[in-house]
C-alpha cells in the first residue's frame, strides 16, 4: 500500500479501522507533508498504544483521529464535505459494513481516486466450498464473498484483488 500511496500522492485520505495504527503510520509516512488523514475507530485506547510511534515519526499533525463507529462519521462527512473531496481510502474494519462503507466512499472519494479494502480473501476461504471451511471462518467467508461479488459487478469502479496477506482489493472509482 505504501508504494501505491507514494505513486498517488494523495492529499486527503480516510482510514476506517485503525487498531494500534500500523497502517495509519504507513499511510502517514507515505503521503505528502501537507496530507491529512481522517482516521476512524471506536477504540481510542488501541490507537494510543501506537501513538508514541506516530509522534516519534513526526507525523501526528497529519492525522485527525475520530473515536467513533465509522458509518455516522461518513454520513456526516457527506453532509459537510463536497463530493469527491478525498483521494484515497483504506477500509480494514467490520466486514458486515464493507458494502455500506463502499457506497459512502463512492461519493466521498473523487473519480480517479482509490479505495483499498483489506481481508477480501478471508484466509483463502472465499475460494473454498463451505464444507472445507472451519465453522469459525464461515461468517467471514460469506461476508467477504458477498462483498467481492458486489464490487466485481459494480460498473462504477475498476478493481484488482491482490493475493497478498489476507487479500487486498484495490478499487478505482471511474464514474
Ligand atoms: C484489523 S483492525 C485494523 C488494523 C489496522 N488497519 C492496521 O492495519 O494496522 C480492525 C479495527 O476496526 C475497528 N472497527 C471495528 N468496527 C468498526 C466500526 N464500525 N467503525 C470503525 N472501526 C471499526 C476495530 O476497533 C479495530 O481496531
Amino acid at each position: 500500500m505504501t508504494m501505491l500511496l507514494k505513486m498517488m500522492n494523495p492529499k486527503r485520505t480516510i482510514e476506517i479501522g485503525v487498531y494500534t495504527g500500523y497502517s495509519l503510520l504507513a499511510t502517514a509516512i507515505s503521503t505528502p507533508p501537507d496530507a491529512k488523514i481522517t482516521a476512524i475507530d471506536p477504540v481510542r485506547s488501541w490507537y494510543e498504544i501506537g501513538l508514541p510511534f506516530i509522534i516519534k515519526a513526526g507525523i501526528e499533525d497529519k492525522i485527525d483521529f475520530i473515536q467513533s463507529q465509522a458509518l455516522p462519521i461518513l454520513d456526516n462527512l457527506l453532509l459537510v464535505r463536497k463530493e469527491g473531496s478525498f483521494d484515497f481510502a483504506f477500509v480494514d474494519a467490520d466486514k458486515q459494513n464493507y458494502g455500506n462503507y463502499h457506497e459512502r466512499l463512492m461519493k466521498l472519494v473523487k473519480v480517479g481516486g482509490v479505495m483499498v479494502y483489506d481481508n477480501t480473501l478471508w484466509g483463502g476461504t472465499v475460494a473454498k466450498h463451505d464444507g472445507d471451511v472451519p465453522d469459525e471462518k464461515k461468517e467471514g467467508k460469506a461476508l467477504a464473498a458477498e462483498f467481492n461479488r458486489r464490487i466485481a459487478a459494480d460498473g462504477r469502479v475498476e478493481i484488482c484483488l491482490l493475493p497478498l496477506g489476507d487479500g487486498i482489493t484495490i478499487c478505482r472509482r471511474i464514474s
